[in-house]
């Protein structure tokens, strides 16, 4: 492991990242009221995001909803979602040596390794600078305990927000996503109704219908199988699973529980982050 770390610390993986990343202030903590928010000690500082270098990571088991939450967080915060999935899904489609061993590796439900991971992203976090992009919310990485110190050693992170939703509701929901083949925007079929019982709350999620433009257009991923899906459940829970204790034990997770689709999710994860009042501010000024 120790030899691992500083072979990336020697590498040119860790310069690209150690440039492209720049540090922020460590933040205040501040506390809320939504019911979904265990760790509400870690919500971030009521100050304006204008006024602050936003660097978030999404952790979550695969299906949960990081990409989408993360996506509409970064159009309100005007910082870059930065998904490692999307990154592994470009390389895929391209004919790479690479390709052809990621294909491999990730319709297995494997992850890749940490290696080429943080290359792909260092990769996009330069490109990133070259455009002037500041701040980011990280989106499936970091994945392992080890992408977490390394990410940890080259950076500030100031919030690691963990989406959670019981097993057998993530289980339709990888089976009900699709993406439109010719703009990648992702849907999801999948209509969710699932009954309060042993203490968990009922959960209902309507399906996320594409326009009449994509419906013809849709695709599955290849990755979104029931086999696959639950192996890379296993996974999760054997290799990611350790990453919320990471960021806990630094006093910067927040977990919730989503309540249910975006209507009834979105406004309580905007009051977990406190940013409910900024939203509205947003909007005022539109
Ligand atoms: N940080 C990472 N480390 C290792 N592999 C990754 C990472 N991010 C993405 N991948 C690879 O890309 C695949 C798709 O990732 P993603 O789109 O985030 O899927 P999901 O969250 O639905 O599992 C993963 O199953 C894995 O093989």
């Amino acid at each position: 492991m120790a030899a691992v770390t500083r072979l990336f610390r020697s590498s040119s993986y860790v310069s690209l990242i150690r440039r492209s990343l720049s540090t922020a202030p460590e933040s205040a903590s501040a506390s809320s009221e939504s019911a979904q928010v265990r760790s509400q000690s870690n919500s971030p500082p009521r100050v304006d995001p204008k006024d602050r270098n936003i660097q978030w990571v999404f952790l979550g088991c695969p299906g949960v909803g990081k990409g989408t939450y993360a996506s509409r967080l970064s159009t309100l915060l005007g910082v870059p979602h930065i998904a490692t999935g999307d990154l592994v899904r470009e390389e895929l489609s391209s004919s790479t040596p690479l390709s052809k061993q990621l294909k491999e590796i990730v319709n297995q439900g494997k992850l890749v390794s940490d290696e080429i991971i943080i290359n792909l992203l260092s990769k996009r976090l330069e490109a990133g600078e070259t455009n002037g992009e500041s701040g980011f919310i990280l989106d499936g990485f970091p994945r392992t305990v080890r992408q977490a110190e390394i990410l940890d050693d080259v950076t500030h992170i100031d919030l690691a927000v963990n989406l959670k939703l019981p097993e057998n509701v993530l289980l339709e929901k990888c089976l009900g996503r699709r993406i439109c083949d010719q703009c990648g925007k992702n849907f999801n079929v999948a209509s969710i109704n699932v009954k309060g019982e042993n203490g968990n709350p009922a959960i209902k999620m309507a399906p996320l219908l594409p326009p009449p433009h994509c419906a013809s257009k849709l695709i599955t991923r290849s990755d979104d199988t029931e086999a696959i899906v639950k192996e890379r459940f296993r996974v999760y829970n054997d290799k990611s699973q350790p990453v919320e204790e990471f960021y806990r034990a630094r006093g910067k997770l927040i977990e919730f529980d989503l309540p249910g689709g975006i209507p009834e999710s979105w406004p309580k994860l905007l009051e977990a982050l406190n940013l409910d009042d900024y939203e509205d501010r947003q909007s005022a000024a539109a």
